[in-house]
């Protein structure tokens, strides 16, 4: 059993609040990923739970075991970074064992146990190579295999793909959420990036200015966004989102959101008049950008062999049951 509780947990930097109360159940063997903008307390929320920060009040239980005083080391944890911090004169065989040797363990255990994480992460070609003869994504992999090999109850990583290029992130994308299925270890994973969060995650915990804006499974989250905040973040293009007089025009209280690929455009015969102001081919949908008049600036996705051109007039409308009303 490996859930990682927080009760209460707060942090402040001096006089600045950073972590403003967050209480949160991540289950045994679930993939977490804490997803925000930049400088919403992600890291330093993983941090804490790491033991590499220690929280201004609060408690983390992992396993069972109230960890909120103990060492890093003693929390049962391992935790991977954007940057991989391989040693470079250590062949990908040392790199993996390095914390078992350190711990002086025997070398036919090291041996075994470095072969089993080569095999996981399909490492096994290169165990006698030096880290600057792998590709980026070969070099994370090798990053990740050194904390495997101390087979921790949690893994904490923070941002780890980011300084890879889009195809290696895409890839290692579908690589780690492989890895969880195969170790079934409880991971939870720290990323600005929504679309990191909704491939990989089991579970969604939007983080804004300190505090959790709404847990819950990516298309729990993409359907049922709890907040505004949440609509604008979940989801890519953006969902379009109106405010004020707009809004209460469409029957919101305040705020009107729908999204790019429930919004319908025609020839005629639309809730709402617009002139297309840019056309974003994509290939399979297109992304067209509307002025629309009493609306403004509307985003929709459509199907990609429509053709639709800068200056057009194009009528649109929500698609019901899709829009989203605060
Ligand atoms: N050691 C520190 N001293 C003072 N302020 C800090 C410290 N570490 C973080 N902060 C502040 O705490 C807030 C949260 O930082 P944190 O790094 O957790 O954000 P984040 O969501 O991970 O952001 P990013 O995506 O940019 O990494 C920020 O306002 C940051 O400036």
């Amino acid at each position: 059993m490996s859930d990682v509780v927080l009760k209460g947990l707060r942090k402040s930097f001096g006089a600045l609040e950073v972590i403003k109360g967050v209480d949160l159940h991540v289950a045994s063997g679930e993939f977490c990923v804490f997803v925000g903008p930049s400088g919403c307390g992600k890291s330093t929320l993983l941090r804490m739970i790491s033991g590499l920060e220690e929280q201004t009040s609060g408690m983390i239980e992992i396993g069972g075991r109230d960890v909120s005083r103990a060492e890093p080391k003693d929390r049962g944890i391992a935790m991977v970074f954007q940057s991989y911090a391989l040693y470079p004169h250590l062949t990908v065989r040392e790199n993996i064992g390095f914390g078992l040797s350190l711990a002086r363990r025997p070398k036919a255990e090291i041996a075994e146990k470095v072969a089993e994480v080569a095999r996981v992460l399909q490492l096994e070609d290169y165990l006698d190579r030096k880290p600057k003869a792998l590709s980026g994504g070969q070099r994370q992999r090798v990053a990740i295999g050194r904390s495997i090999i101390r087979d921790p109850q949690v893994f904490l990583f923070d941002e780890p793909l980011s300084n890879l290029d889009a195809a290696l992130r895409a890839q290692m994308r579908i690589e780690l959420t492989e890895l969880h299925a195969r170790l079934g270890t409880t991971m939870i994973y720290v990323t600005h990036d929504q679309v990191e969060a909704m491939t990989m995650a089991d579970k969604i915990v939007v983080l804004n200015g300190g505090r959790i804006e709404q847990v819950g499974a990516p298309m729990d989250l993409y359907d049922n966004p709890a907040t505004p905040f949440v609509a604008g973040f979940i989801g890519s293009p953006k969902m379009n989102l109106y405010e004020g007089e707009t809004a209460r025009a469409l029957g919101a209280g305040s705020v009107y959101g729908i999204r790019p690929e429930h919004v319908t455009l025609s020839e005629s015969g639309g809730l709402w008049t617009g002139t297309v102001r840019h056309v974003e081919r994509l290939g399979a949908d297109s992304i067209i950008h509307i002025e629309a008049t009493g609306l403004g600036p509307l985003v929709a996705r459509v199907e990609g062999h429509r053709a639709f051109a800068p200056g057009q007039i194009v009528h649109a409308s929500p698609i019901d049951g899709r829009e989203v009303r605060y």
